[in-house]
């Protein structure tokens, strides 16, 4: 058996970085940016005021002067401000030239044309220099995941297009005679298709575009059949059948079909029997059947990989480190992901680990992370931990 970091890397020199395309601002929340974003434009391309005001050259307490005009965002005035002169000027206008500071409109008092600086006027500047906020030729750099935040900095930079990495097209397969979908009427020795929704989601949110092929019966000709239907998917994920059982028949039909198998088995908990390798154009991941495993490979294997296709950079889920909240025992020969809750305290983890157990991970939101043999650990020990 490898290592958990050892299959990351062969499935990272697996993969191969999907190509690009151009999309608007407005389908490319989180996208993967794949070429540097540019401005072409000073922010703000003016000095502009930053409160709404008078923009004067110079004026002390009690000085009188006269509103020759006024700027407003949209309208600048046309020409310059000299001594003993005032522009009435609104947050986001140009201020005139010969300005060198705004006075806020709370602090005059304003009779006709005349206005007066009161005492104890504020008497900081309110003006944006140009290009305060960035400058021509400032860049967001690729590669990177484009946030909200992102995308409004994009717009300002008078981006309306930008260049990302094309989605992974995964299709998804579940496998197994005992299994039907959600909303049918299971036979008395059935269950129904779980994982596949939450790994639907999970590589979705990843940035995948996921599609579910039918579910796929424990004999090589269904198998076949079903991994017939991946078409151009660049990524295909098995579900169940991965083990050693007599049903488990999934990397021999995958095989017949010209898999090139990279690796078989990892030394974790859940997860042990993953597979992985290259299957003609696409790559194929065998994620173990027990739900929880499923859905920890998923996260712990195919998003990092996800990743990597839209070029980002290879590497695994982040570890944190955290104060544990109850006693845990030794743990065994392999890596262990233990569900646990985390909150300000820090990580309570759940007694019951079975990998069959899914309401126990539906009420966690953080996997402690055990090395191989890693000693009993005592409440108030730090830990690591990865969320999911
Ligand atoms: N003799 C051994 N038995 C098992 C071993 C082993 O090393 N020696 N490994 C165990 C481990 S660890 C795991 S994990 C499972 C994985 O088995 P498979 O990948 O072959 O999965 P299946 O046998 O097809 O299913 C296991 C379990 O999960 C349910 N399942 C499968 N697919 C789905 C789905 N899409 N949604 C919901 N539930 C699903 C299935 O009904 C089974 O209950 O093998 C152990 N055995
Ligand atoms: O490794 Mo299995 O995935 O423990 O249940």
């Amino acid at each position: 058996m490898i290592s958990v970091n050892e299959a990351l890397d062969h499935l990272f020199s697996l993969s191969q970085t999907l190509a690009t395309e151009t999309v608007p601002l407005l389908q490319a929340y989180d996208r993967v940016l794949r070429t540097d974003c540019v401005s072409t434009r000073n922010q703000p391309p003016f000095p502009a005021s930053a409160m709404d005001g008078y923009a004067v050259v110079s004026a002390e307490t009690d000085d009188t002067l006269t509103v020759i005009g006024e700027s407003a965002a949209g309208h600048a005035f046309g020409g310059s401000v000299a001594s003993g002169q005032a522009v009435r000027i609104f947050t986001g206008a140009p201020v005139p030239e010969g300005a060198t500071r705004i006075v806020i409109q709370e602090d005059v008092d304003r009779n006709g044309d005349q206005i007066t600086i009161k005492p104890d006027a504020d008497t900081k500047s309110y003006i944006r220099p140009a290009g305060n906020d960035f400058a021509e030729g400032f860049a967001l750099k690729a590669p990177m995941r484009i946030t909200p935040n992102d995308l409004a900095l994009m717009a300002s930079m008078n981006c309306p297009e930008v260049t990302v990495s094309k989605r992974p097209k995964v299709a998804l397969i579940s496998t197994g005679d005992e299994l039907v979908m959600p909303g049918e009427t299971p036979g008395p020795d059935q269950i129904i298709a779980s994982n596949t929704f939450g790994l639907h989601a999970m590589l979705s949110k990843a940035g995948a575009d996921v599609r579910l092929l039918p579910i796929a019966r424990d004999t090589i000709n269904s198998l076949q059949t079903v991994l017939g239907f991946v078409e151009d998917a660049d990524l295909v994920i098995t579900i169940g059948g991965a083990s050693v059982g007599d049903h488990d028949l999934v990397a021999q039909a995958a095989e017949g079909l010209g898999l090139e198998r990279s690796f078989y088995k990892v030394a974790m908990r859940p997860g042990k029997p993953l597979m992985a390798g290259r299957l003609n154009n696409a790559m194929m991941v065998g994620l173990p059947g027990n739900p929880v495993s499923a859905m920890v490979c998923g996260r712990i294997f195919v998003v990092p990989l996800l990743h990597a296709m839209m070029g980002l950079p290879a590497a695994p889920v982040e570890r944190q480190k955290g104060l544990l909240l109850n006693d845990i025992g030794q743990n065994g020969p392999r890596e262990h992901y233990m569900r646990a809750h985390l909150t300000a305290e820090g990580l309570h983890v759940a007694d019951r680990q079975d990998s069959a157990l899914l309401s126990v991970l539906s009420a966690s939101n953080a996997l402690a992370v055990r090395a191989p043999h890693d000693p009993a650990r005592k409440a108030g020990d730090v830990i690591e931990f990865i969320t999911i």
